[in-house]
């Protein structure tokens, strides 16, 4: 492809973003999915072109909010053809013209390439040229890179620390494993990579965690061929490390999705007892199967959440254990997806927060008196974190939650309590992780 060619790709898999992913009327998919069907149905873009296209639609997704305010203050529609424009113009002070000059090339009206810019757009990009991504004259959201929704929950919750934890959920997020301890442990695990030149370091917080201090790919190792680690953020592991799940307990991980914690407390409980992974996604619990086998995992059964199931009536009060790792807004894993702040409505909120009170209301009739009820979220919003809890709480007075400083203190003795307050609140900006709640509530005898 020429490189003008590739902008004209770039244009297009834009537009189809905007119309699938974020536009008013958009079906909100994952960015991933449609930039995979786009690449699908063009298999004659090779690797090195699709791979810069996709770099430059990327670099549009994950500015979004700050190129719309730019077309805005300017008084234009966001077109994929500006959005791009605009892209390739801001921020780039001392450039002296030639970011323009580049960008009027690019539009180069050639073959394959894309038209030239009409007399409007060369207005726009004359209006853009040197100017900052990021201007004095931007309100909260985006200077922030924030979504406005989510600015008074993110206000009242970190408050000053918010431009630290904004300025977080911009950056890559890092690779971590969790290391399976029903196969080996964290130091084998450590020469074992390093003989498959894969540099790790033992994660601050949890005790099977490692991280990669530079990306690679791991799943073609065979330390994870053989399931001797997972890939799993370290928040996500200490969520599994709260739940305390032990050797003979009856656990259910009832939102277990593709069974990223079952796989972890399946290792804590050294596969001896009954860990039950459910779920209402019958797709998801599939996927969970082959990874249950690769661990190594021999005490996990799956159980799809039907309507009308009996199941969790049969099991009424009968776990030690019931971990709610709840679907929620996922806020806290920005980062990661970029393209989700986009397209995460306040409706969702709203929607989010009713489903996970439901699902703690089901979830919580299955602990054993003595036993508990962890519930969990990616969110960093307090509607779907302590307030959710503050809510159940009143509506289940049976359960009251074990402060984090004594779960820690049984847990990562002699490590500093990572954070303040009765549950566990982690952030990228504070912690390094994603962005993880977790609360453990005991039910009285
Ligand atoms: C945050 S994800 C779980 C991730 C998983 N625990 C892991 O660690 O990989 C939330 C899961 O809840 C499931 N879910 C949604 N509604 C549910 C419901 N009413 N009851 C049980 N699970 C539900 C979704 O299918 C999804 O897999």
């Amino acid at each position: 492809m020429t490189p003008a060619a590739r902008i004209a790709c770039a244009i297009d898999l834009i537009g189809v973003l905007e119309e699938q992913c974020f536009g008013p009327a958009a079906r909100r998919r994952p960015a991933d999915a449609v930039a995979s069907d786009f690449f699908r149905t063009r298999r004659f873009i090779g690797g090195g072109d699709r791979r810069v296209v996709s770099e430059l639609a990327w670099g549009v997704v994950r500015q979004r909010i700050r190129l719309g305010w730019h077309l805005d203050r300017l008084g234009v529609a966001p077109t994929a053809r500006l959005l791009l424009l605009a892209q390739m113009l801001l921020g780039r002070s001392g450039d002296h013209g030639r970011g323009r000059q580049a960008a009027e090339a690019a539009f180069d009206d050639s073959h394959y390439g894309p038209a030239a810019l009409d007399p409007a757009e060369r207005r726009v990009a004359a209006s853009l040229d040197g100017r900052p991504l990021v201007d004095p004259a931007m309100p909260d959201g985006p200077r922030l890179n924030l979504p406005d929704w989510v600015l008074p929950a993110l206000t009242a919750r970190f408050g000053a620390g918010l431009a630290r934890e904004a300025a977080a959920l911009e950056t890559e997020a890092p690779l971590d494993l969790r290391v399976n301890l029903l196969k080996t442990d964290r130091e084998a695990a450590i020469t074992l990579l390093a003989g498959e030149r894969i540099e790790v370091v033992p994660t601050p917080l949890s005790p099977w965690g490692l991280r990669l201090p530079a990306r690679r790919p791991v799943t073609g190792t065979a330390a994870f061929r053989q399931g001797l680690i997972e890939v799993q953020d370290e928040g996500s592991q200490l969520i599994a490390l709260l739940a305390d799940a032990r050797p003979g307990m009856r656990v259910a991980d009832y939102c277990a999705g593709a069974a990223g914690k079952t796989l972890a407390m399946a290792a804590t409980m050294g596969n001896k007892g009954k860990i039950t992974a459910c779920d209402t996604s019958a797709a998801r619990l599939e996927g969970a199967a082959t990874r249950l086998k690769r661990a190594g995992v021999d005490n996990a059964e799956r159980h799809l959440l039907e309507a009308g199931d009996r199941w969790a009536k049969r099991r009424a009060g009968s776990f030690d254990r019931v971990l709610v790792d709840a679907p929620c807004t996922g806020t806290g894993t920005w980062r990661r997806n970029p393209d989700a702040r986009l397209r995460t409505r306040p409706e969702d909120l709203a929607e989010l927060v009713e489903v996970q009170h439901q699902i703690l209301g089901k979830a919580s009739e299955l602990v054993r008196p003595g036993g508990r009820l962890v519930y969990a979220t990616c969110s960093l919003l307090p509607q779907e974190n302590e307030e959710q809890m503050d809510r159940f709480l009143a509506h289940a007075p049976g359960f009251v939650p074990i402060p984090l400083d004594r779960l820690w203190a049984e847990l990562r003795p002699g490590l500093e309590l990572p954070c303040e307050g009765p549950f566990l609140a982690l952030s990228p900006g504070r912690h390094g992780t994603d962005g993880f709640f977790c609360a453990v509530l005991e039910r009285g005898a």
